[in-house]
């Protein structure tokens, strides 16, 4: 059982023994600080020098260091010198907090024996902290309680230390105090990763099985996959059978996760790297099967993952159509990367053909956008999103229906049902009158409350999906001043009186921003949207007429009035160069735009109709 590594410096290969691997996985709530704990635990162990250095140092896309958020899991693999005496090879796979990313977060446990459980000193334990136990605690996981941000003003490690207890039911003796960011703590977590996670278990000896539990496609190499062996060694040169579709490849190189890929010999069971095989068949690739040896195969594939079950569906179109195929080339590649998207051909009169997908949550689906246009480079246009309902037919058939498109002839429904999700939110009790308006006026029902520890209160309630996805989240921080938290689980479909919200753009009807939407709030939404509408669409040289409309019968209505928009007017004087690059920035503008009958309407407008106010 030896692992032969070559990460201990440039020239100097070691032996490094399975009991002296540990592979670990940093939970938190959102903004805990586990990136920030990840980039000292990397500096810590002289995996970078003081001049390259820079924070965020696993959040490699330019959108996560821009946002401050991490979107997707990481892993490094840090040599550490233990007070043992003994190097350890310590894999690191960082994971992300928003609820919306959880996918990834139990893809990474999958691969771990133990986790930091980071709670922010000043915050506490939130609902995220325990969503994300209760995923370790699935896995089996020794968990390691962290207390973080210990240096600030407000940090109340006695208040954190009372819910470690209690809320968690974990000792919170055992908690390490730490603030990431002054670097207090750090050598004692390093030394708890080695004391408490248990190194990995799995047989040199055994066939081949290793889980591959993320990829994603380099246009020169092809699609390079990460993964973490259970059982057996897997070398360049050794031909390997991605076990679902039955792909044989032959491997170029293996390697582990530095700062950069950096080759290895071999890889060996309990350990986490990547292999690239020159696959330029995207499709072969699936996150979660299972890869071996075609000589000496396993017998049975791993577990894999759970399926990932979407909740918000949206459809994609080219803004060309001419895109059409490069879009789905993207697509394929994207989702190597990314396997919480899910994704089938969709048309629409309005916008053509395009595609229908599914989504985690709102930030998901932004996310997805964003990348999609950025590392891909499509211009994008996506309709309104929405929740899946079920239709009980008068024929005695069932439909579930994502796509308003799609809805049933209203005569023919005799039942509709609409997802309903358990949600638990933990609150500072001073915000409790506002939480329970906020929970009530999205239709919420059977809430109970029990309060953890003192001055706090948690509200367990039933609500309909589709009231939580689109701005819940975004309003709860609102009303409690930002101290609000909250995770949900979806629960059953119920009964519920649906109807079609149809929008016309100057009495021409937009399939693609139809909504479905409970009757009682189908005016509200209607004024809503065509408010919303009225802000996005420019100003063109005629009149524009938006309307609100269920069943035909129209329920609301905004005018945006004529306006000849000539941006050059500004430009007397004739600086030719000045006015070319207005027109150019003009025609720019243009490209996100989609012809809708005679109207432009704005990229940002499908989506911006379901947005809240506050977030403008
Ligand atoms: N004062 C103080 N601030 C900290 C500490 N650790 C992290 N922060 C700050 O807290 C904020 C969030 O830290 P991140 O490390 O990005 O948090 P995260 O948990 O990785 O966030 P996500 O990846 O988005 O879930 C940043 O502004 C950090 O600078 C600490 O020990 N003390």
């Amino acid at each position: 059982m030896y692992q032969i590594l070559g990460v201990f410096g440039l020239f100097f290969t070691q032996l490094i023994h399975m009991p002296n691997i540990r592979n670990f996985s940093i939970i938190a709530h959102i903004d805990h600080g586990k990136s920030t704990l990840a980039d000292r635990l990397i500096q810590h162990t002289g995996m970078v020098g003081e001049r390259e250095f820079r924070d965020q140092l696993l959040d490699t896309m330019d959108i996560e260091r821009e946002r401050g958020i991490t979107i997707k899991s990481n892993t490094i693999t840090l040599p550490y010198k233990a007070k043992d005496g003994e190097q350890y090879a310590l894999n690191l796979i960082d994971t992300p907090g928003h609820v919306d990313f959880s996918y990834e977060v139990s893809r990474a446990l999958a691969s771990c024996e133990g986790v930091l459980l980071v709670v922010d000193a000043s915050q506490g334990v939130q609902a995220q902290t325990l969503a994300n136990l209760y995923l370790a605690m699935e896995h089996d996981l020794a968990i390691i309680p962290v207390i973080n941000k210990i240096d600030l003003p407000s940090a109340d490690v006695n208040m954190v230390k009372e819910q470690i207890d209690q809320e968690l039911g974990l000792d919170p003796e055992l908690a390490i105090l730490c603030s990431a960011k002054e670097g207090i703590g750090i050598e004692a977590v390093l030394d708890a990763i080695v004391a408490q996670i248990p190194p990995p278990q799995g047989d040199r000896g055994r066939p081949l099985s290793a889980l591959i539990f993320d990829a994603y496609y380099d246009p020169y190499r092809g699609v390079i996959v990460s993964f973490r062996v259970f059982d057996g060694v897997l070398k360049a040169g050794d031909l390997v059978r991605f076990m679902f579709h039955n792909a044989v490849y032959k491997v170029e190189e293996v390697g582990l996760f530095r700062l950069q890929r950096q080759p290895s010999p071999e890889l060996a069971a309990g350990m986490v790297g990547y292999l690239i095989a020159g696959i330029k068949t995207v499709a072969d690739t699936r996150v979660g099967d299972t890869i071996t040896l075609d000589a000496n195969p396993a017998a049975a594939p791993l577990p894999g993952f759970k399926e990932v079950k979407p909740v918000v569906f949206s459809s994609l179109y080219p803004v060309a159509s001419d895109d059409y195929q490069s879009l789905a080339e993207a697509l394929e590649k994207y989702k190597l990367n990314d396997a919480a998207l899910v994704y089938t051909k969709d048309s629409s009169a309005a916008l053509g053909q395009g595609f229908r997908c599914g989504f985690l949550g709102l930030l998901h689906l932004d996310i997805v956008q964003e990348r999609l246009e950025r590392e891909y480079n499509q211009s994008l246009i996506m309709t309104t999103p929405s929740v899946r309902y079920k239709f009980q037919l008068t024929d005695g058939s069932e439909a579930a229906i994502d796509n308003p498109q799609f809805y049933p002839d209203p005569v023919r429904i005799q039942k509709a049902f609409e997802p309903f999700i358990r949600a638990a939110l933990i609150i500072p009790e001073r915000y409790m009158g506002a939480v329970m308006k906020l929970c009530l006026e999205r239709r919420g029902v059977n809430s109970t409350f029990s309060y953890p520890s003192p001055g706090r209160i948690e509200i367990t309630i039933e609500l309909p999906l589709a009231e939580v996805v689109f701005d819940f989240y975004d309003r709860l921080k609102t009303v409690t001043q930002g101290y609000g938290s909250f995770d949900y689980e979806l629960i059953d479909y119920r009964e519920s009186d649906l109807v079609k919200l149809d929008i016309l753009v100057n009495s021409e009807k937009v399939d693609a921003l139809s909504t479905i939407v409970f009757k009682d709030k189908a005016r509200e939404w209607g004024v809503r949207i065509c408010d919303r509408l009225k802000e996005e669409i420019p100003r063109q040289q005629f009149k524009i007429a938006i309307q609100g409309a269920v069943g035909g019968k129209i329920i609301s209505r905004s005018t945006i009035s004529a306006f000849r928009k000539d941006v050059t007017a500004k430009c007397y004087g004739g600086d030719i160069t000045r006015k070319r690059k207005l027109l150019e920035k003009q025609k720019k503008g243009k490209k996100r735009m989609k012809m809708v009958g005679n109207i432009m309407i704005p990229q940002s407008a499908f989506v911006a109709v379901l947005r809240s106010e506050t977030e403008d």
